[in-house]
């Protein structure tokens, strides 16, 4: 199978309202430093730029404190977007923005989930590059997971209960980390789910097993990993990193973010956009898209697509 090789990335500035209003600000009586916050987010997009990807940034929105975290709001493969419905409800109408991004300027086949009942979070999917494995747990049902097999139907769609793991989403514990290397967090919980996954795979994965949560989190992309700095992810699971990843690396610093649930991989949507015999597109072509473009009234903004 061909390697994905990512062409933009989707990804929204820090609102202010995350420092008390995020799911999951109540552990921090005290907030979050959005300052410090909004450096992390940076640092990411400034590394997603130096990685041959237009940034299409959206500005934040304080009515929508977790609105940085994208990656819960769709699932995308290819020129098909998945609309997801977060199980979180405050969280349900950030997806009407990311609608808007991937209709209007990315040209995407968006597709809606049908069932009512069904809760998809974009953080339960993940995306092999060959097969996909939807976590069933907190915040997607049985009936988000079906709607991600209707959607992609070229892909093996395997579920998997995630329901007695500790962690929020399957990608606060797995994640690919190379082409088929799949870095698995430490515990008993965890483990169970890697079984699972293991039992239904269709291809096979080298499993890189991190000593701590933090350091599954990380971000693989055209060839590229992005994790975080060593202090944050325990020495241990660093060696492990320069043992078995040969590839370039880009550490980053997520603690801030990480205090709400945040990881590197929650604040962007990597979409591989080819042309769409479908749509139109006016006579632009990708090329001419600009480097870094903003979706709305940011000071930068540059209209994608008119
Ligand atoms: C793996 N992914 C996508 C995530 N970890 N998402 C972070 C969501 C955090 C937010 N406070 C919430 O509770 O929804």
């Amino acid at each position: 199978m061909a390697a994905f090789h990512y062409n933009y990335a989707v990804i929204c500035r820090v609102p202010q309202s995350i420092s008390n209003r995020s799911v999951g600000s109540d552990n921090y009586p005290r907030g979050v430093d959005v300052d410090k916050a909004r450096q992390e987010y940076e640092t990411l997009r400034e590394v997603l730029k130096s990685l041959d990807l237009n940034i299409i940034e959206m500005v934040e929105d304080d009515n929508y404190p977790d609105c940085c975290f994208v990656d819960d709001t769709t699932v995308v493969i290819g020129n098909t977007a998945l609309i997801a419905r977060p199980g979180h409800i405050s969280r349900q109408g950030e997806v009407g923005e990311i609608r808007k991004v991937l209709v209007s300027d990315l040209l995407m086949n968006v597709v809606e989930i049908k069932n009512p009942k069904a809760l998809l979070d974009g953080g339960d999917v993940l995306f092999t590059g060959k097969e996909i494995f939807v976590g069933v747990g907190k915040r997607t049902n049985e009936a988000g997971a079906q709607a991600v097999a209707e959607t992609f139907p070229e892909y093996a769609v395997s579920m998997v209960n995630f329901e007695k793991c500790e962690a929020l989403h399957l990608k606060d514990v797995f994640n690919m980390a190379g082409r088929s290397v799949m870095a698995v967090a430490p515990g008993p919980d965890v483990q169970t789910v890697l079984r699972q996954m293991q039992d239904v795979a269709s291809y096979p994965y080298q499993v890189m097993q991190m000593d701590t949560r933090m350091a599954t989190d990380m971000l693989f992309v055209n060839g590229h990993l992005i994790h975080h700095v060593r202090n944050e992810m325990g020495d241990k699971s660093y060696g492990i990193l320069d043992e078995k990843i040969l590839w370039p690396r880009h550490h980053i610093q997520m603690t801030e973010l990480a205090k709400i649930g945040g990881t590197i991989n929650s604040l962007v949507i990597l979409i591989t956009r080819t042309r769409n015999p479908k749509r139109i597109i006016s006579n632009i072509q990708d090329e001419d898209l600009g480097y870094f473009t903003m979706w709305k009234r940011g000071p930068d903004s540059v209209p994608i697509l008119n």
